[in-house]
């Protein structure tokens, strides 16, 4: 059993679905998932050392900002050294915005890579409400975190 801190940003409930989809599928490997919102909890990149994974999701604003609440924790990010940490990133967008769509979870990922973190390698952005194909996309998501998260404690 590994221990995952789970941080999420959403107003409509998009990347919350996605949130809970993925904490439910590491629920039937046995992990214990910490879910936190940035915008009702108190959250402390200090501690990241406590958990073997870290998984942020976000949804994005504004020309494919990071929403207003995750900027403080996105800034702090640099303070904590979480070099090869197990760091996984997803939420909601909306292709209407082109370019822009899920930039909010680009700029999180890129920024996770840049400090030495270990990114799982699909960063899930999803059109509006997930469906099945996210979903099942989520699963492959779990499964893959599940596989380093094992052999971490082998
Ligand atoms: C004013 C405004 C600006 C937005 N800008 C973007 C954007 O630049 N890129 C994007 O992918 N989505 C953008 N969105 C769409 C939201 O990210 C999208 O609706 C998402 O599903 C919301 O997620 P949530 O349900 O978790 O809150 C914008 C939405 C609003 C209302």
């Amino acid at each position: 059993m590994s221990r995952i801190l789970m941080l999420y940003a959403s107003v409509t409930g998009n990347t919350e679905e996605l949130a809970v989809a993925i904490a439910e599928m590491l629920q039937k490997y046995n992990h214990e998932i910490n879910m936190k919102t940035f915008d009702a909890d108190a959250i402390d990149v200090e501690e990241f050392n406590k958990y073997d994974a870290v998984l942020v999701g976000t949804y994005s604003w504004d020309d494919g900002a990071m929403p207003y609440e995750v900027e403080d924790f996105y800034d702090e990010l640099e303070d904590v050294d979480i070099t090869g940490k197990l760091v996984g990133v997803f939420g909601s967008g909306d292709t209407f915005y082109l370019e822009t769509f899920g930039g909010a979870i680009e700029l999180l990922g890129e920024r996770f890579v840049e400090l030495g973190a270990d990114v799982l390698p699909d960063w899930i952005k999803v059109d509006l409400e997930p469906d099945e194909k996210d979903f099942a996309r989520c699963q492959k998501f779990v499964e893959e975190l599940n596989r380093k998260l094992e052999s971490m404690t082998e």
